[in-house]
């Protein structure tokens, strides 16, 4: 609920230019429709955008500041236009008990979803129409309900807006059907809390987003958690800066998916259950209320929004990713308890304390809706739990929308009329949404933290790899050096071994060369010792060149592993560069990072400033607005002291009337106890004295009649009751009767009126009957001729007759004559169209039966649909299935034999012959009429005759209403002689 200073903050907001889109109307009609816009009320939202004074307000000292006027409002201006609470009605299929206990098939609502419109009949001759957002007949499906009433609601609250989605009814009449069903056999029968979850959990990530429940129920103003039922009481936390409404001691479970939470709705309800057994009490007697968290990271913001000062470390620590917002949004289901009436349910003990506790607050709600559509200036929120409870959530900022369920009995007339009137106030609410988003600065550190951890970790991971590649290369140098001098020591073998075979070989060259300058000198050495020396020359020749060779491969070898050894030794020490300039980066981020904390807690010491300022602030604007608002009390005061004086003034005067008045009547009295004994002459004058009185009486009633029939009926239906009750009080019901038998027609007309609507109203029947008031309309049939006289007589004969210990009444003074009578004096519509449901109603008497047949009742009603007019045939129709139902139940119960009295009258032939009228409430009664004949084998016989098998098998088939093709369809298999007749087809 918006609080007073939130409402006109938005008042003065909405006047500076938001769009409106509200266009709803609400109308109430009677006998006739007719439409009227109703007046539009704006509420506050809890974090107005201006105070009072109309100066904008100092930024709100939360992490909210991060969504500037200038860039993130702007954008969502369009979504802060005011929204008017939605309403809808939902109609329950009738019950085992309705069809039971109503007898006469009536239902007290008319449904016309095509015009979203519901028409509540009192009774025959009167209703009253009013418009929703949105009417489901009995046979809307789960899905249907959720995708009109919740779905917008829920996908809104994803959108980050606080939404409601609540049911207000009658126990019984399908809250939690609605609400809380949880489809475990039929997905189809799920009700708005599984599929508003289903669409939740669907749309959101559990990686970046999350969604929290608690479910609580509101037992006699204390707060019980289902999913931890020893935690009982829990206290309500109200924010007075923010608004918001939470309860810490509640249970919150973060969801994972739809099984997990199906579970926790089937512990909830198994808590709810054994909490209300150990309470000795039954669900409808708690409110249950789902509250939904929903915290979602919608997108990050950009490099080009964030401020220049920041721009220049930032955007290189980011590079290119954003600051995190989320979305916080709550989301309430609620299943209020029943609404029914203290007095009617006759609760005592327990139940009766109960029965207060729901009246404390579902009134305080009621108060609050009326205070919200007549946009008070007091919101009425602290009187109940409930009401404190859905502060935040109902008429404020959220979006909301209200599920009514309503039977169809006209037992229950009363609670539906009231269930009714309470959706209509709701419509009246318009509520002014906000969105919530936050920059995640914890996210943002837990981000910033990982990325840390991450960087630490790869530089660490290249630490290791660098220290295994140096490893590896020092190894492979040593190895390398290993090689190298190896082959360097080979070389030097060689060399040592080369140098000695040449020295050798030289030695043995001086040798042969001396051999051979010996030889020359000798001169003739053999051929082949010169040959071998030569040989071995060249053999020695041969080594020294394969010598040099490997000596030259050796050096080309030295300088490539020297070469490989300056490459390796280089990129050590890169490495050794790169690993410095790492560390460098290392220490420069985690700097950053603590400025970057250092900043964050910088600016919460600014956000906490700013927050004392807001307070000062407001403390000035309180102040100053408590000012204003004691000065206009002191001048409504004075105003209210001067009206009160007018009003004293007034009273006086009023009383000394009465008081005349009275000893006028005391006198009359007098005389009256006087005229009893005495003669003839004497009592003719007391009678003339009082048709005096009673004319001047009835001139009143004529104003006053006049008076109520000029302002606009739809306004005054309930009014006009008032008047005719102040009325009856002020003049006395006994002058009233009295004046049925004036000879002034005027003066009867007014009587029978006043006579018939106190006659709407149970609680006058009794009396009513008990002072003449039956014998006096049924006088007026007897003798009258006057239209109206007739009608509106007959229409007060129709409502005594609804109750069944006047029925037996009415037929002893011979009603059922008089009544068959005026069918045949009178072809006016109205007239005959009343005495058909006068008719119709005392056919719903099975005691009555033969009697009504026999004074003529059945061949009224069939000669009445002469008239053609479709209301006239109507009741006929519905007398019909009343006086079938009867006989049949009878036949049932085997106190009644033989064929039913109504085929005499020709009602069969009639019935089977408007079988397939147009008239949906018509065809109904003569569908149902028809089973109840097919019911007694005796009928059988001339339901064959005269081709009533096929119209039961077309019912059976055809019916627009299930429970009646059932019926047919039972008929026809249960009687053998129609089976027969059937198969013979
Ligand atoms: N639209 C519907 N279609 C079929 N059955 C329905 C419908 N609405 C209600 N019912 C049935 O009517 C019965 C009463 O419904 P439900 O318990 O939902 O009423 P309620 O208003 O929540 O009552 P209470 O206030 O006592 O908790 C249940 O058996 C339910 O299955």
């Amino acid at each position: 609920m918006a609080s007073r200073s939130s409402r006109q903050s938005y008042s003065h907001n909405h006047n500076n230019g938001s769009s409106s889109s509200s266009s709803s109307s609400s109308s109430t009609t009677t006998s006739s429709s007719s439409s009227s816009a109703p007046s539009r009320t704006t509420v506050g939202h809890a974090q107005p955008a201006h105070n009072n004074s109309g100066r904008p307000k100092p930024p709100s000292a939360t992490s909210r500041r991060s969504v500037t006027p200038n860039s993130r409002t702007q954008s969502f201006h369009s979504d802060q236009e005011p929204r008017r609470v939605r309403v809808a009605i939902r109609l329950r299929p009738r019950n085992a008990e309705d069809l039971l206990l109503d007898a006469d098939f009536s239902d007290c609502v008319e449904l016309q979803p095509e015009l979203k419109r519901l028409k509540l009949s009192k009774n025959n001759w009167s209703s009253e129409s009013y418009r929703f957002d949105e009417v489901f007949t009995e046979t809307a499906s789960q899905k249907r309900v959720y995708e009109v009433v919740a779905k917008p609601v829920v996908e809104s609250v994803l959108n980050g807006y606080n939404g409601t989605v609540m049911a207000y009814g009658q126990t019984g009449t399908g809250k939690t059907y609605t609400v809380g069903r949880l489809g475990k056999e039929d997905a189809s029968e799920r009700g708005i809390m599984v599929r508003a979850l289903e669409d939740i959990i669907a749309s959101t990530s559990p990686a970046s987003d999350s969604v929290e429940v608690s479910y609580l129920q509101l037992y006699m103003e204390s707060i019980q958690d289902l999913l931890a039922p020893e935690k009982t009481n829990i206290p309500i936390n109200e924010d007075p800066k923010t608004g918001v409404v939470s309860l810490p001691g509640a249970t919150v479970v973060r969801v994972q998916d739809l099984d997990h939470f199906l579970q926790l709705l089937q512990v909830g309800e198994a808590n709810r259950h054994a909490a209300n057994t150990k309470m000795n009490t039954e669900s409808s007697r708690s409110h249950a209320i789902l509250m939904v968290h929903i915290r979602r990271s919608v997108h990050e913001k950009g490099n080009d929004e964030i401020d220049s000062q920041e721009k220049g470390t930032k955007s290189d620590l980011f590079d290119g990713n954003g600051i995190p917002i989320v979305r916080k949004s709550k989301l309430l289901i609620v299943d209020l308890a029943g609404s029914e009436r203290i007095d009617k349910s006759g609760s005592e003990g327990l139940l009766l304390e109960e029965a207060k506790f729901i009246n404390l607050s579902l009134s305080s709600l009621g108060k609050c809706i009326n205070a919200l559509a007549e946009n008070s200036s007091h919101i009425p929120t602290r009187d109940s739990k409930l009401t404190r409870l859905l502060r935040d959530s109902f008429g404020g900022s959220a979006r909301t929308s209200l599920i009514v369920t309503i039977g169809p009995s006209a037992r229950h007339h009363a609670e539906t009329a009231s269930t009714i009137m309470f959706g209509q106030r709701a419509m009246k609410i318009v509520n002014m949404v906000k969105l919530k988003e936050e920059f995640d600065y914890e996210s943002l550190s837990r981000k910033l933290e990982g990325q840390v951890d991450h960087l630490t970790a790869e530089i660490e991971r290249q630490q290791k790899l660098r220290d295994d590649d140096k490893y590896k290369l020092e190894k492979q140098l040593r190895e390398c050096h290993d090689s190298l001098a190896e082959a360097r020591k080979v070389l030097v073998t060689r060399s040592e071994f080369l140098e000695k075979e040449n020295i050798h070989l030289e030695t043995e060259m001086k040798g042969i060369l001396n051999e051979l300058n010996h030889q020359k000198d000798l001169n003739n050495l053999t051929q082949d010792k010169v040959a071998k020396l030569e040989m071995s020359l060249k053999h020695s020749e041969q080594h020294q060149l394969e010598n040099s060779t490997y000596q030259k491969v050796l050096a080309d070898t030295t300088q490539m592993y020297e070469k490989k050894m300056a490459e390796l030794i280089k990129q050590i020490e890169d490495e050794r560069a790169h690993s410095e300039s790492a560390e460098e980066q290392l220490a420069l981020m985690k700097k950053l990072l603590s400025e970057h904390q250092k900043s964050a807690q910088g600016q919460k010491e600014i956000d906490e400033l700013a927050l004392k300022l807001q307070e000062m602030y407001q403390l000035h604007e309180n102040t100053l607005s408590e000012l204003q608002s004691l000065k206009s009390e002191n001048k409504d005061l004075l105003l209210q002291k001067e009206k009160l004086n007018e009003e004293l003034h007034s009273v006086k005067q009023r009383l000394l009337e009465q008081e005349k008045q009275r000893k006028g009547i005391e006198n009359e009295l007098i005389k009256l106890k006087r005229a009893v004994p005495e003669n003839e002459n004497d009592f003719e004058d007391k009678k003339s004295y009082m048709k005096e009185e009673l004319s001047k009486g009835s001139s009143e009633f004529g104003n006053r009649m006049g008076s109520y029939r000029s302002t606009p009926l739809r306004e005054n239906i309930s009014g006009q009751r008032a008047t005719i009750a102040k009325i009856c009080e002020e003049v006395g019901l006994q002058k009233i009767l009295q004046l049925l038998t004036s000879e002034d027609s005027d003066v009867q007309v007014h009587a029978v009126k006043v006579v018939a609507n106190l006659a709407a109203e149970d609680i006058n029947q009794k009396r009513i009957v008990e002072e003449g008031g039956l014998d006096a309309l049924l006088m007026l049939l007897r003798s009258s001729e006057n239209t109206t006289i007739l009608r509106v007589a007959s229409g007060a004969i129709a409502n005594l007759a609804m109750n069944e210990m006047n029925q037996a009444l009415i037929m002893d003074k011979g009603g059922a004559l008089l009544l068959a009578k005026t069918a045949f004096k009178t072809d006016d519509p109205q007239t005959l169209r009343m005495v058909a449901g006068a008719l119709a109603n005392l056919c719903g008497n099975e005691k009555l039966l033969t009697v009504l047949k026999e004074d003529g009742g059945i061949k009224a009603l069939l000669g009445m649909v002469r008239s053609g007019s479709s209301d006239v045939i109507a009741q006929v129709a519905r007398g019909l299935a009343n006086f079938a139902k009867c006989e049949s139940r009878g036949v049932i119960q085997g106190h009644r034999i033989g064929r039913s009295l109504l085929i005499d009258d020709g009602a069969l032939t009639w019935l089977i012959a408007n079988s397939n009228t147009n008239s949906a409430s018509t065809r109904r009664h003569v569908e149902l009429a028809l089973c109840h004949l097919a019911q007694n084998k005796d009928n059988a016989k001339d339901i064959i005759s005269s081709g009533g098998v096929k119209v039961l098998i077309r019912i059976s088939v055809e019916s627009s209403r299930e429970d009646i093709r059932n019926l047919a369809e039972k008929m026809l298999r249960l009687n053998p002689s129609l089976q027969a007749d059937m198969h013979a087809r």
